[in-house]
């Protein structure tokens, strides 16, 4: 049996998704921006799916949406632009974000402080969040820019991002959240939220891989990050992906759409609960940030004595996908960096596993996870030198 739980990393295109995108390949291929009728006959679909994401997100007429080629190209894009027009062209020089946002937030600020920013990067307690209360005693006189993730892509932990963009509003900084692991798992209201921009990629929400966007709220001024045609309106040049954007659109609207979420909530949840609550039974376990206020799909559990690459090679062998955090960091080895900022020590902060569901998972699935889960745990946990069941130690904390 084949059980996809790394929905975090992507997701399946739902087929639906799929057979939306095929015309746009080999019969209606026009370029749109052409002004002959191959090219305008891209343009109903591509009106649609626009819709369709205005609507996800519910985004006012007036704001914009613009197609980027992922989360990652829209996270730099506010970043980098920010720099250009408020730091190097304007008074300020700071930036507020979190030590859990995603590398395309951290790497890019990074990459500012080689150049001069002084960059805030706020600790998150041990429910993995940070309040507004914190936003607002970092923001300074000269903070350019405020960017704190809609949900962590490790933990699910929901973020309080209405409450941060009202203390952003009231100090007239700029706010951006990343909403790439909310999307299509929890409501995600932009005008409720007081957010300025959010970022987000289609292959989360059951899209193809290669195509996200970026909102931009009326009014809020962002130096294109790619200059060159006038397509998106000089926002962001170059040739659209009209398949993509027509799948991403499509997804939103099968993603968010009042029954999707609730079917998200019950059955993905009730899924995730089960596979989460057969774990914890076993000895020195413990979900990291805790089980409150998450993405219904999400869970990362501490497995204490079983190091995660371990594991997920172990359930790999049983044909099932898990991860031991973001897939952008897996390939080192190096602890959980969202582990080791919650203070768990070296040793711990290896033995995170993420197991992350969608839609498409089913009981009989997770029945199957479980069963190989406890075999996994029971074989590395017998050959581990520093292992050691007492019966205490299943009370020991992160
Ligand atoms: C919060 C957040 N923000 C941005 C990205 C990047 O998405 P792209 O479509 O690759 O550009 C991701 C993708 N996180 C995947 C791959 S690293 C994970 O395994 O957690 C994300 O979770």
């Amino acid at each position: 049996m084949q059980v996809y739980l790394d929905n975090n990393a992507t997701t399946k295109v739902d087929e639906k998704v799929f057979e939306e995108m095929k015309p746009f390949f080999c019969e209606v291929y026009g370029n749109p921006n052409s002004l002959h009728s191959f090219g305008s006959s891209t343009h109903k679909k591509m009106l649609e799916a626009l819709d369709y994401l205005y609507e996800g997100i519910n985004a006012a007429d007036e704001d914009d949406i613009i197609i980027t080629a992922n989360a990652t190209e829209a996270n730099n894009w506010v970043i980098k632009s920010v720099w250009l027009d408020k730091i190097l062209d304007g008074e300020k020089n700071h930036i507020v974000t979190s030590e859990v946002e995603h590398p395309a937030i951290t790497a890019a600020c990074n990459f500012l402080e080689k150049k001069g920013v002084e960059v805030t990067y706020l600790n998150v307690n041990e429910e993995g969040i940070l309040d507004a209360e914190a936003v607002k005693k970092a923001i300074r006189e000269d903070t350019a820019l405020v960017s704190i993730m809609w949900a962590n892509n490790e933990t699910g932990k929901i973020f309080p991002v209405k409450e941060i963009g009202a203390v952003c509003r009231e100090k007239g900084v700029l706010f951006h959240s990343d909403a790439t692991q909310a999307i299509g798992k929890v409501e995600v209201d932009v005008q409720d939220a007081n957010v300025d921009m959010i970022s987000f990629s289609a292959h989360k929400f059951h899209g193809p891989k290669g195509v996200g966007g970026l909102y931009i709220k009326k009014g809020v001024e962002l130096s294109p990050y790619m200059h060159g045609g006038e397509q998106m309106d000089g926002r962001r040049a170059g040739t659209v992906d009209v398949a993509s954007m027509i799948g991403m659109g499509k997804a939103m609207h099968l993603a968010t759409n009042t029954m999707a979420i609730a079917y998200e909530k019950n059955h993905v949840g009730m899924l995730r609960d089960k596979l989460e609550n057969a774990i914890l039974k076993i000895p020195d376990t413990i979900v990291i940030g805790g089980r409150e206020n998450r993405t219904p799909n999400t869970t990362l559990i501490s497995i204490k004595g079983v190091e995660g690459e371990s594991m997920l090679w172990d359930l790999n062998q049983n044909g099932i996908a898990a991860s031991t955090g973001s897939a952008c960091a897996s390939e080192d080895l190096e602890a959980n960096p969202v582990m080791n900022a919650f203070g768990s020590d070296s040793e711990l902060a290896h033995t995170g596993i993420r197991f992350s569901l969608s839609r498409f998972n089913n009981e009989e699935q997770i029945d199957y996870a479980i069963e190989h889960i406890k075999k996994a745990v029971e074989r590395l946990r017998n050959i581990s030198s520093s292992y050691a069941y007492t019966p205490k130690s299943h009370e020991s904390g992160l």
